[in-house]
């Protein structure tokens, strides 16, 4: 088939706090989530995460590791997106609404899940802890996932 499409997503979690922003236009419009974006050619998938995190909210992530991989089928779309998943605590810089995201500090014990991907509420407790996992969902539209797998990886 088609090679995936390549996707970074990033969260920086401190503590009992983590940043999401609100994407403000194209896919995922409307919807808390973390920052990314596409991988482009000669870069790395971090170096993408990275540059993402500073073209969407002007911070510097210095400790991103990755965390999880998520792949998305959509039904009657031949693509599968690939999304890399990355978690850092330490920043530079102030988080900064740009023309694609306006971020928001929230509680780990008060995530709007109602206003995120629908698969967020599934891996997310996995996000928090510090356990690789990797996920397949296929989704029917935006927002009915037909089916899922979810895997944890502890690192012990
Ligand atoms: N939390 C979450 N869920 C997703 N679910 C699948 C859609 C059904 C996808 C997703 N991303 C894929 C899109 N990407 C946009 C930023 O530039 C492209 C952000 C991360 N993030």
């Amino acid at each position: 088939g088609i090679p995936n499409k390549l996707l970074t997503l990033v969260f920086i979690h401190q503590n009992s706090r983590i940043l999401l922003g609100m994407k403000k236009r194209g896919f995922g419009v409307n919807r808390w989530n973390g920052f990314g974006g596409k991988v482009q050619a000669g870069e790395t998938i971090m170096e993408a995460a990275k540059r993402e995190m500073l073209e969407e909210s002007c911070l510097t992530v210095n400790n991103l590791t990755e965390v999880g991989r998520l792949d998305f089928e959509f039904v009657g779309e031949e693509q599968i997106f690939e999304v890399h998943v990355f978690k850092g605590d330490q920043y530079e810089g102030e988080p900064t609404e740009t023309e694609e995201m306006r971020p928001k500090w929230f509680s780990v014990d008060d995530i709007p899940f109602k206003e995120m991907w629908p698969d967020d509420i599934l891996w997310f407790p996995m996000l928090l802890k510090d356990a690789k996992f990797n996920g397949y969902f296929k989704f029917k539209g935006h927002n009915d996932i037909l089916d899922y797998t979810l895997t944890e990886i502890s690192d012990s």
